[in-house]
């Protein structure tokens, strides 16, 4: 892997702080085995929405709680977060969960967007330390951000749109976690595609692949890395009833 040597170095400088992007951070062969293990995955796992399912690592969310805190499996602790750890914020210093609660993501969120399939804009709220990984894998598509007015109403239009490719890692903070709310758009095709309205241009590792303007979608798995700041005390002794396999 030829990682870049801060998070610095490879900034959306078109964004408010701060949100980075990291084209190629894990290789293809990782990105089949992530898939594969998603896949593979218990069919308990898997939460069914009205048109998206997703997946949550080692637990849900339950009234900003973490309910378990048992560690995450191998197959998200690695490749992904020893990445992260591994690159500095700026050159020399510390990764960017050395200020998080418990210096780590203890969560991972798992979602799946076949085409057509999006998610409304929101903003993460008040459960987790703001920094956002996320890693996707399988498609691109690209992630609007979006101002709320005074009234808390949303502008119709995106302000910022990130185009988030396979295998990259998008990690947003600050300003852009707490007062700006993001969303995907169910669409079976990104339209506008180019430099003047994609805030991570400089950054995509095959801008050439959007020409025409266009990105057709296919399934896209997006892995949400985050720190929950709650964590259950009843942990690891939570019934086995209660536990996801
Ligand atoms: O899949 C994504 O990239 C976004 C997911 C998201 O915003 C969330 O689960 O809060
Ligand atoms: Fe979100």
């Amino acid at each position: 892997m030829d990682l870049p040597p801060s998070l610095e170095a490879r900034r959306i400088t078109a964004l408010p702080p701060a949100a980075y992007y990291i084209a190629d951070f894990i290789t293809e062969y990782e990105e089949q085995a992530i898939l594969h293990k998603v896949e593979t995955a218990p069919k308990a796992r898997w939460r069914q929405l009205t048109h998206r399912r997703l997946q949550t690592w080692p637990s849900d969310v339950v009234n900003d709680t973490l309910l378990d805190a048992r560690p995450l499996p191998d197959w998200l602790e690695d490749p992904v977060v020893s990445r992260i750890f591994s690159i500095p914020l700026s050159e020399g210093g510390a990764n960017i969960f050395a200020t998080s609660p418990h210096q780590r993501p203890n969560h991972v969120l798992i979602n799946e967007y076949p085409p057509n399939t999006g998610i409304m804009p929101h903003k993460d709220g008040g459960a987790y330390h703001p920094v956002v990984c996320t890693v996707s894998l399988g498609s691109s598509l690209c992630l609007n951000l979006y101002k709320s007015k005074e009234d808390g109403a949303l502008e119709p239009e995106p302000v910022w749109r990130i185009l988030q490719e396979p295998r990259s890692l998008l990690i947003t903070t600050a300003d852009l976690y707490s007062e700006y709310l993001h969303g995907i758009e169910p669409t079976s095709t990104d339209v506008d595609i180019s430099e003047k309205t994609i805030a991570n241009w400089t950054l995509l590792r095959s801008p050439s692949l959007y020409h025409n303007g266009i990105n057709v979608r296919q399934t896209r798995i997006s892995l949400t890395y985050r720190d929950v700041l709650k964590v259950s005390k009843l942990g690891s002794k939570i019934g086995p009833m209660f536990k996801r396999p």
